[in-house]
Parts: C-alpha cells; structure tokens; sequence
C-alpha cells in the first residue's frame, strides 16, 4: 500500500518569497505550502500510476494507494477511515510505503555521499496543556507570582532540562553502523564500534537540533497564551507542549520525567493527545517491502547507500500497524541541510 496525503498546515500571509499557494518554480526549485508535506510524494505517486497506465505494464501484484486528507490533524477521518474499510473487508498487506525520511545530502555531518534512509520506526508523541490559575488583579498592586510567571518558569525548567540522551537504547545506532563505512577516520571507526564510543557519539549528535531530535524524547513548546490587557494580571496563563517520544521510551515514562521537572502543584498538566513510538519494521535481507524499496532507491539515487532510520515526524502510516508489520516511511527527493527548514 502506497500511501500520501493532500493537505497542508495553515499559511501565514507574511513571511513568504513567493505566494504560498503560487506553486511557483524559482531557480529549479518549485515553493509552495507543503510543496515537500507531501504534494512532492502525491504527485509522484499519481505520474507513476499515469505512466504505467500509458506504457500498459500489468502489475505482479495488487495494490492500494491511500491519499488522506487530514494527516496534519492525525488523519482521523483519512488514514484512520482507510484502515477500517480494509479491515472490514480482511486485508492484510505486505508492506506499507509513506512518506518520512529521505536521501539526505549533507545532513549528516561527517558523511560526504547523499544516504537514502529509509524509516523503520516513527517516534511517539504527546501534547500536553500546562495551565495556571491564580487569583487576577490590577497591574498597580502585583502580588509576588503572577499565573503568568508560575507559567513562564514551569516551561523553562523544561527547556533547560531535556529529557537524557537516549543514543545506543534504540534503532537509531543501526542506522550509524550500517553508514559507518560513509565516514572518513576516525569517525568511521567510531560508528563501527558503538558499544565503546557511543558516549562521545551521542554528545556529538546532540549540538545540532536534527541530530538532537533522534537520540531523545524532544521537548518543544509550540503555543504559549495568557493576557488581554496591559494593566490586567490575568487569572489564566496556558502553554501547550509537544514531545516526540524517542524509541527507547514511552509515553508514561516521559509524563512521570515531566511532572517531576515542573515540580509544581500549581501548574495543572493535561494530555491533549499521546502516543507510544511506533514498533521496528523488519529491515533484513529477506524483507520483500524493505528490498524493494532499497532496489527502488538504488535505480534511482544510484550513489546513495540505503540504511534504516527512525523517521522523527508523525505521518499517517501510524494507523496501519494492525495491517502489516511492515511500514516504511520515505519521500523520494533529495533533502541539503538548508532544506530542513523549509
Ligand atoms: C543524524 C542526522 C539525522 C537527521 C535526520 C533528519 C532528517 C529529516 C528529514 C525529514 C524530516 C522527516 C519528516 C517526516 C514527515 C513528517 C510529516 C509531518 O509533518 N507530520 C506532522 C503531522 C502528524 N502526522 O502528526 C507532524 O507533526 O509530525
């Protein structure tokens, strides 16, 4: 089952080099609101289909292609609608292709070849709502803590206390040994032998926030709301937090890491959504979806060697794990470190 979706987040007027839903094409490369997420994997899929169609090849094997329309919002009514409707009628599939990782071409400091990684797992998540209530007031007589700095400290000790560098617990080290022979010396010595250098590894990994963000459970607080009036302290201050749960990890285990961080009886937590990572999918030599995938890959980035990797975003393929064990998550472009932003 090949899978895609067709929506995008929210784009802001301002902050564009060109209309966001322009679709324009400047200097080879086209922008556009979920240019990458995900219409690159849509529309690919849909020229593929097109092209088979025209040159009349019959495939092997039957096959589905799933385009959701609500993957940015958990695919509830996309993803989740498909899995049902192939579950009632007892589908099972051989393997699950999404979009995730991809061929990375500078993004991995020390390895000079672009790698195609493929996603073997997916991290968890959980968004969590800190709230604080306390009595409001008139900006002349401020008590000692407002909800607003009760609130304010909560989040930073989250940010200066980031869940432990988990590099060497999960399957993120498969990915650098396989890649070891990428790095020059004595990096690829290093990778090699995890079981002696994976300490100063994961320091390493840690500097930079794309490396950071697969060797721990990553804390990012995403909305931060409280306030109407300049010379009003206002009863309620709330932020919204979202951690992507590192492999290694559960969602109860970060939830206990939290609540002891915060350490604070007057912020109320609440889950607004939660899940546990998701489980390894078999990449060995006698997987038929992760060969084929890695055959595919080859024909077409013929330099890039091919290893697993844990694809730190969510994507709809999450819901499918009752279908297969087989999910691989990977979008055929070329990603520089400079496009890891966009
Ligand atoms: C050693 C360095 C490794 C660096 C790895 C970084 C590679 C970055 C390459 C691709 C980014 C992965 C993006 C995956 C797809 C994400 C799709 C997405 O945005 N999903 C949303 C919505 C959802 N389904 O939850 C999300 O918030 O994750």
């Amino acid at each position: 089952m090949i899978l895609a979706h067709l929506d995008v987040v929210p784009a802001p007027p301002e902050g564009w080099d060109v209309p966001p839903f322009s679709g324009e094409e400047r200097d080879g490369y086209i922008y556009g609101r979920g240019t990458l997420d995900d219409k690159s994997c849509v529309i690919g899929v849909l020229q593929a289909l097109e092209l088979m169609l025209k040159r009349g090849y019959k495939p092997k094997r039957s096959f589905y292609i799933g385009l959701g329309h609500d993957e940015e919002v958990s695919g509830h009514n996309g993803a989740m609608k498909i899995v049902e409707r192939l579950q009632s009628r007892g589908v099972k599939l051989l393997f699950v292709l999404d979009e995730g990782l991809a061929v990375l071409d500078g993004v991995i400091q020390g390895v000079k070849r672009p790698v195609a990684l493929i996603g073997t797992t997916e991290k968890g998540s959980i968004t969590l709502n800190l709230t604080v209530n306390q009595p409001p007031g008139h900006s002349s007589m401020p008590p000692e803590e407002t909800s607003i700095g009760i609130l304010s400290a909560a989040v930073s000790r989250l940010e200066r206390n980031p869940l432990p560098n988990m590099f060497g617990v999960g399957p993120e080290a498969s990915m650098f040994e396989q890649l070891a022979g990428e790095f020059a010396f004595p990096l690829n010595v290093m990778m090699a032998n995890l079981w002696l250098f994976s300490p100063i590894i994961s320091r390493v990994l840690e500097r930079t926030p794309s490396s950071n963000a697969i060797v721990r459970t990553t804390t990012a607080i995403t909305i931060f709301n409280a306030g109407v009036k300049s010379n009003v302290i206002p009863r309620m201050a709330r932020a919204t937090v979202n951690f992507r749960i590192h492999p290694g990890q559960t969602v109860t285990e970060v939830l206990d890491i939290v609540r002891n961080t915060i350490s604070d009886e007057r912020v109320e937590i609440s889950v607004l959504n939660s899940f546990d990572p998701l489980p390894i999918s078999p990449f060995d030599e006698s997987n038929f979806g992760y060969q084929t995938l890695q055959r595919t890959i080859h024909s077409v980035f013929s330099a890039a060697p091919v290893a697993p990797g844990v694809c730190i975003g969510n994507t709809d393929s999450r819901h499918f794990v009752n279908l297969t064990d087989s999910i691989y998550r990977f979008s055929p472009f070329k990603m520089k470190s400079e496009d890891l932003s966009r």
